[in-house]
This record gives structure tokens, C-alpha cells and sequence, in this order.
């Protein structure tokens, strides 16, 4: 089944106390979030601001690191050479000039017989092609003694030996490291072209909804979801900006899914997306805009939606807390990604272990079954029920059924997507 028609103020499918006509199968619903999200731009920023972010550009070093030959030990530069011949017994004697420091041009040229004072990290000094470290000398006022050969070129960085010219150091999509900060500081970036953070509102619906961090009273519920997707936004690399949540009232509703359409790249609406007199969100959003998907074959965030507002992407999170958990990881998610120039992919690990019992599904539509991992089994979480948030909690991840199939038997393979954080990679 392909993507059905999109819905406008003139040619809107109003469902409310009707029922879904049609569900667009989730494949297709990817596949409208791979064609139509796009990218946003890179924007300068400091580099010490920069951790985390997605590198927007290719990062080339114009000059080698280091830019000079240097003492990769403490103890005294010379002509490796002199030393071939010595031994504790037989020591080789040389006459220090001088002192050669970090930081520090050093103007001495070191001849035969002569050597330098040096420490780790100083210019190798002129003349010199060679350390050797202070634990194989004795000091006599100006004279030192070298007690073991040491090779030519030995305790010595090259010029280059960290980051050569002209080397790509860092590419763009990069999801950049503390480490490669350093990196990015040695070949000279001040200000690195990242990819813009995606800007997300984030708008609950529902007059039964308090703001989190009350205790409700008799027919009220707390915000879960704002709080949740919240969280999730920052995973994601995105920004996120709470408006939620709202009483069910069209014209309030309205008003401020047109004022976040004007700032936010994505709007994510949670409640009011089904077939429900107060179910005002699919209307408010074709009229403003245009609805392409509403109602999709996935179990559980059946009622779920996503439109444009302009440049805006939409996604209607059903009010369920589950569902909401469920249409965010399958839509939301990847849109708040892609745009910041993130693998479109799950952050979650995959784990194939075996299914301790049948995990039953209807053919048709994509199922979200949340399991435990014990013993080296997946075992289906009894609770399946949308509205049940604390399933999520005591779940260790979720096994996705496609639509193909019915179910599996026990003991069959699956994938389970664990929801511990994959460590991000670039
Ligand atoms: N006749 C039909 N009725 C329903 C269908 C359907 O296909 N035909 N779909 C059901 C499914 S599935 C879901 S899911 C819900 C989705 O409905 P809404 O998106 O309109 O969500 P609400 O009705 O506003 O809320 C549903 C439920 O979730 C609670 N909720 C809402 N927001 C939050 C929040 N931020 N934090 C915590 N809990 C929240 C709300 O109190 C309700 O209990 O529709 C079914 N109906
Ligand atoms: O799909 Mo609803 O989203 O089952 O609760």
C-alpha cells in the first residue's frame, strides 16, 4: 500500500467518531521521512562548544603536527653517532653548551663533541638527531658522560608524527568526541562549521493533563509525556522547547501549533490524534498545513500522523504514553536525527537471542512488543496495554514484529533493540 492521499483544508478526512479509513503501512511512512527531511545547514560555533555536535565539514590539517622536530624524552641532544661506542664502562664524553626548553627557539647549533640540555617536548636544536635520555649520562659541571650507544634518530618526534599535512583529520558527519576536539584545537580550528540542532516543540494535549511534579488529584493526570520525549530529543541531538501541556481547546491548540510551525523545525503533538470528538489535531494541522499520514499499521500509536506546516515537519504522537514512546522511535526519532545530520538508525543495541515463548502478533501491521531479557531469553512482557508506561520501565527492549508475519514461535531468533543507550558513533 503506497502513501494515501494527503489531506488539506479542502480535501481533509475529518475521522473524528468515524474511524481510520485507511493506515499507511510504516515502511512507506519511512520512506516519506527519507525523501522529505532534509539536513538543516551548518552554523559556526567555538570549538569548545563543539563536543557532541555533528561535524558539518571536512577538516584537513594545513600544516603537519608537530611543525618541528621534537625531544620525546628528557636528557641531552647530540650526534646519535658519537655515542656508538659507549658503554658504562666506556663512556662517551661530550661538552654541554647548553639548554634547550619548550616554547623556546634554541640558537645553538650542536657540532661533534657537543650536546644540549633538553626536555620533552623542546626543538630538537640544530646539528642534534638524537636524545639521550638523562637515566643512560653523568653530569660533571659542563661535561657529560653518555654511558650506552644510542641509536641515531632515537627519542626524537618527527615533524608530522601526529597529524601529517594535508591529512583529513575529521569528516563531516562526524559526531564529534572530546578527544577530537583536541585534535581539531592542534590543527588550528577556533570556530568548526557544525550541523544545527534540530529546534523541537514539544506539545501535549489534554484537559486532564497536569505539569509534571504534582500530584494529581481525581481526573487528573500527570504529563508523562513531555517530560519523556523531552529526554529523548536531547538523545537525539535535538533541542527541545516544552509548550504543553494544553486543555482541549481548538483555538488555543491552534494558535500555538501555528507559532511553533514559525520556529521549531519539527512539532511533536501528543493526545488528541484519534477518532475522538476533542480529537482536534489531525484538522488543526491539515488546515494550517497539509496531513500526509494518519493512521498507521503499527500497534501500538495506530493513530498516529505526521504533516508539513510550511518547511515544519509534523508528527502526531498518540496520547498513550507507550504509543507516544512507540511513534516517537519509529518517526519522531529519526526526523529529530536526519535533520542534525544523524544516522537515521535506532541508538538502541540489537541483541539476537532466543524467544522463550510465542510473541503473538496479527499480520498486516508492525508490532512493538516490549520484552525482558532473562537467562539469555526474550521473554514478552504480559502487559501490552498502550496506556501502561511502567511496561516500558520494567522492559529491557522491544522486539519489532513486521507486518508480514503473525508472531513467532518459541525458541525463533529475534532482534531485540535494548533500550540501555548504544554509545553513539561517528
Ligand atoms: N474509536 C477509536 N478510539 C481510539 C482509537 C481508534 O482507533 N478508534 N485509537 C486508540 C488508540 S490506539 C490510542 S493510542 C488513543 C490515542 O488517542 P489520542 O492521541 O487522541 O490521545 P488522548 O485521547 O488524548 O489520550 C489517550 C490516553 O493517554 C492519556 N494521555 C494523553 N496525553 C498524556 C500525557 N501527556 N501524559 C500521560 N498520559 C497522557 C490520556 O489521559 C488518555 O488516557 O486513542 C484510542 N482511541
Ligand atoms: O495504538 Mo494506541 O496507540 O494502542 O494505544
Amino acid at each position: 500500500m503506497g502513501v494515501p492521499e494527503t489531506f488539506t483544508r479542502e480535501t481533509r478526512h475529518d475521522p473524528r467518531m468515524q474511524g481510520f479509513r485507511d493506515r499507511t503501512q510504516v515502511e512507506d511512512v519511512l520512506a516519506l521521512i527519507s525523501r522529505r527531511i532534509e539536513r538543516l545547514d551548518v552554523e559556526p560555533v567555538a570549538l569548545r562548544n563543539t563536543a557532541g555536535r555533528v561535524l558539518g565539514e571536512e577538516i584537513r590539517a594545513g600544516a603537519p603536527v608537530p611543525a618541528f622536530d621534537r625531544a620525546a624524552m628528557d636528557g641531552y641532544a647530540l650526534q646519535g653517532h658519537e655515542t656508538k661506542d659507549a658503554t658504562v664502562r666506556t663512556p662517551a664524553l661530550f661538552h654541554c653548551i647548553g639548554e634547550a626548553r619548550p616554547g623556546h627557539l634554541c640558537n645553538l647549533t650542536v657540532g661533534p663533541g657537543e650536546t644540549i640540555q633538553i626536555t620533552t617536548g623542546s626543538a630538537l636544536p640544530r646539528g642534534a638527531d638524537t636524545v639521550v635520555r638523562v637515566e643512560s649520562t653523568q653530569r660533571e659541571g659542563p661535561m657529560v658522560r653518555v654511558l650506552e650507544a644510542t641509536a641515531v634518530g632515537r627519542h626524537v618526534g618527527r615533524i608530522g608524527e601526529d597529524i601529517e599535512a594535508e591529512t583529513v583529520v575529521l569528516s563531516a558527519g562526524r559526531v564529534l568526541r572530546p578527544q577530537d576536539l583536541g585534535v581539531l584545537s592542534a590543527v588550528g580550528a577556533g570556530t568548526v562549521a557544525v550541523v544545527r540542532q534540530s529546534r523541537v516543540a514539544v506539545i501535549s494535549t489534554g484537559d486532564e493533563l497536569i505539569t509534571a511534579g504534582h500530584l494529581p488529584s481525581a481526573y487528573q493526570i500527570a504529563d508523562m509525556n513531555s517530560g519523556m520525549l523531552e529526554a529523548l530529543i536531547v538523545r537525539d541531538g535535538g533541542v527541545p522547547r516544552i509548550v504543553g501541556p494544553l486543555p482541549d481547546d481548538r483555538d488555543r491548540i491552534r494558535a500555538e501549533i501555528a507559532e511553533a510551525a514559525r520556529w521549531a523545525d519539527v512539532v511533536l503533538i501528543s493526545g488528541g490524534t484519534s477518532t475522538g470528538p476533542e480529537d482536534h489535531i489531525p484538522g488543526i494541522v491539515a488546515e494550517l498545513g497539509e496531513l500526509v499520514i494518519h493512521g498507521v499499521a503499527l500497534r501500538p500509536a495506530g493513530p498516529a500522523g505526521l504533516g508539513f506546516i510550511g518547511r515544519t515537519a509534523v508528527v502526531l504522537l498518540p496520547g498513550n504514553p507507550v504509543s507516544c514512546l512507540c511513534a516517537y522511535d519509529f518517526f519522531a526519532g529519526p526526523i529529530v536525527r536526519l535533520q542534525g545530520g544523524r544516522p537515521r538508525n535506532w541508538p538502541y543495541r540489537p541483541m539476537s537471542l532466543p524467544l522463550s515463548r510465542p510473541l503473538v502478533s496479527i499480520a498486516g501491521r508492525v508490532d512493538y512488543a516490549r520484552v525482558k531479557v532473562e537467562q539469555g531469553q526474550v521473554e514478552p512482557l504480559a502487559t501490552s496495554g498502550a496506556s501502561i508506561l511502567s511496561s516500558t520501565t520494567r522492559a529491557d527492549g522491544f522486539v519489532v514484529v513486521p507486518s508480514e508475519l503473525d508472531g513467532y514461535p518459541a525458541n525463533a531468533l529475534v532482534t531485540v533493540w535494548l533500550y540501555d543507550l548504544f554509545p553513539p558513533s561517528g
